[in-house]
């Protein structure tokens, strides 16, 4: 068996019910293409995962204790196993036109994940994860709520987000501190959006900077144009605008910047 090692937030699911769950929530969004599972570990998911999908299964993990597990006990998905850092190599595992992710992602680095995910936000389709509960929250929290923050905006404008379910500790061996969530991504019909992109990134970050202040204060260090500065929008708190709402306020930018 795999010992479980801290600094790769190994945390192995010892509920096989949940583990069919969340590779039948991953199907219930799945169209087509590579399925690639992010930190297999023992592979409670993968042994479910293998039965639907045994053409598309691509493993990543970082952890090579747990690789080799994986390639005696998944003599089929040989070749198809990787000893890797997602965080360093995305998604250059496959060479699909879609790839759908799905994991029970280690907590020390879920965000930085949904990072990573955003850069290969044009062949990643839909992604179901597990992940600590509040951060499964914040990505799928709509605006005017507290939990709302940048990663949930910046995700929100190309995937639709739903939390699907909370899990316990104590199914876990060894159990974490926290709770856990479940969420699914599924890639909406915006190729790109229909402002600059990075600007809008920018717009995001430096508004969540504070979220306490009002944007006209937040966004101060962007040195909006002054027809910008006296819009009625710029009143607000970044936490209550909707990705459209970001998105028109970046145009305003964008048009007042010329
Ligand atoms: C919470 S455990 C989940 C293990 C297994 N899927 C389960 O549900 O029992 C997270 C897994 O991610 C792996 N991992 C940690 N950092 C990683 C990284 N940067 N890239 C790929 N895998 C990583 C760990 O080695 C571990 O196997």
């Amino acid at each position: 068996m795999v010992k479980a090692k801290k600094h790769l937030g190994q945390h192995f699911l010892k509920d096989e019910n949940i583990a069919s769950r969340i590779v039948d929530s991953f199907s219930d969004v799945y169209v087509k293409g590579d399925v690639l599972e992010i930190g297999p570990g023992t592979g409670v998911l993968t042994k479910y995962l293998i039965k639907k999908y045994p053409e598309q299964l691509h493993l990543v993990d970082l952890d090579k204790e747990s690789i080799d597990y994986l390639e005696s006990n998944f003599p089929d998905l040989h070749g198809r196993i990787y000893f890797g850092d997602f965080l360093k190599q995305g998604i250059e595992f496959t060479s699909a036109s879609d790839v759908n992710i799905i994991g029970n992602f280690p907590y020390n680095i879920s965000s930085q994940i949904f990072f990573k995910i955003l850069e290969h936000k044009d062949r990643v389709k839909c992604v179901v994860g597990m992940l600590q509960y509040e951060v499964a929250k914040r990505l799928a929290s709509p605006p005017g709520n507290k939990d709302y923050g940048i990663l949930s905006v910046l995700l929100q404008a190309y995937y639709n987000i739903n939390y699907l379910f909370s899990v316990e500790a104590h199914v876990f061996d060894p159990p974490p501190k926290v709770r856990s969530g479940v969420i699914s991504l599924v890639r909406n019909k915006n190729e790109n959006l229909d402002c600059d992109e990075v600007l809008f990134k920018s717009v995001v970050k430096q508004g969540f900077q504070n979220r306490r202040k009002t944007l006209r204060n937040a966004l101060k260090p962007l040195n909006l144009p002054p027809q910008v500065i006296e819009l009625d929008i710029l009143n607000r708190r970044a936490e209550t605008l909707s990705v459209n709402e970001f998105v028109d306020l970046t145009k305003q930018i964008e048009k007042w910047s010329r």
